[in-house]
């Protein structure tokens, strides 16, 4: 049966290298992003064209939760930065800590953040479908945005608040009209490095494009991340959804480029 990894002691991070040896591969991610970033004049803005974009359902997958999106034509797709072609949003999801820790992916200058939401699109001018592109080398790209601590965030209520109906495993719920737009801050800015999935099977598929700004959202909005669980309704372990996060790999000789 297929491995079931996960975040716990047993099935963690330092153990995926055994069903998924590219976990020990040369362009792995998240990463921990230095004080001083090459600035690259030739990036231009990174364009997140949403306007017309709406979700379609919220789900529990076990590692995460999920907001899902209809993929099958030009409706919300970036483009410009780093990338050579428009990307489509398939979902966005989030990775957070254990109450009052941290729980980002990416670090920068060695800082977590309190929790990070990855926004992944994929490239369907030159692949037939999301799996196969997740597999290739210029197959996805994925927004990370930090979330910080501190006061409420206007618009993650209506994403907290669906919560209570998807806190197992398998579960999933209509989740019509949510603009993701939202939950952007104010500057574009970002840094772009060649990475991969941060969870198996860890295809080292993704242009990362990580926004420098945070945006905040409050500890009881985060609680509520944490009301979620790992496991499934019908199981006897009641594990709750939290450290949903794999820790910096090596860099191993990359460049990280860094927009104005
Ligand atoms: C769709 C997907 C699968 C695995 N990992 C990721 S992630 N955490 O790199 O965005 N996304
Ligand atoms: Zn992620």
């Amino acid at each position: 049966k297929g491995n079931h990894w996960g975040y716990g002691k047993e099935n963690g991070p330092d153990l995926w290298h055994t069903h998924y040896p590219v976990a020990q591969g040369s362009r792995q991610s998240p990463i921990d992003i230095p004080r001083q970033v090459s600035h690259d004049p030739s990036l231009g803005p990174i364009v997140l064209d949403y306007d017309h974009c709406t979700s379609i359902s919220i789900s529990n997958n076990g590692h995460s939760v999920v907001v899902n999106f209809d993929d099958t034509d030009e409706r919300s797709v970036i483009h410009g930065g780093p990338l050579e072609n428009p990307y489509r949003l398939k979902q966005f999801h989030f990775h957070w800590g254990g109450k009052g820790c941290d729980g980002s992916e990416h670090t920068v200058a060695g800082n977590s953040y309190a929790s990070e939401l990855h926004l992944v699109h994929w490239n369907a001018v030159k692949y037939t479908s999301f799996d196969h592109a997740a597999a290739a080398p210029e197959g996805l790209a994925v927004v990370g945005i930090f979330l910080e601590t501190g006061d409420d965030h206007r618009w993650l209520h209506t994403i907290t608040d669906a919560m209570y109906m998807v806190k197992y495993k398998g579960s999933i719920t209509d989740f019509k009209g949510f603009n993701p737009k939202c939950l952007l801050p104010s500057s574009l800015h970002y840094w772009t490095y060649l990475g991969s999935l941060t969870t198996p099977p860890l295809h080292e598929s993704v242009t990362w494009i990580l926004l420098k700004d945070p945006i905040a959202v409050s500890e009881k909005q985060l609680g509520k991340f944490r009301l979620l669980q790992f496991t499934g309704e019908e199981e006897d372990q009641r594990l709750r959804m939290e450290n949903n996060f794999r820790p910096p790999q090596p860099l191993k000789g990359r460049r990280i480029r860094s927009s104005n």
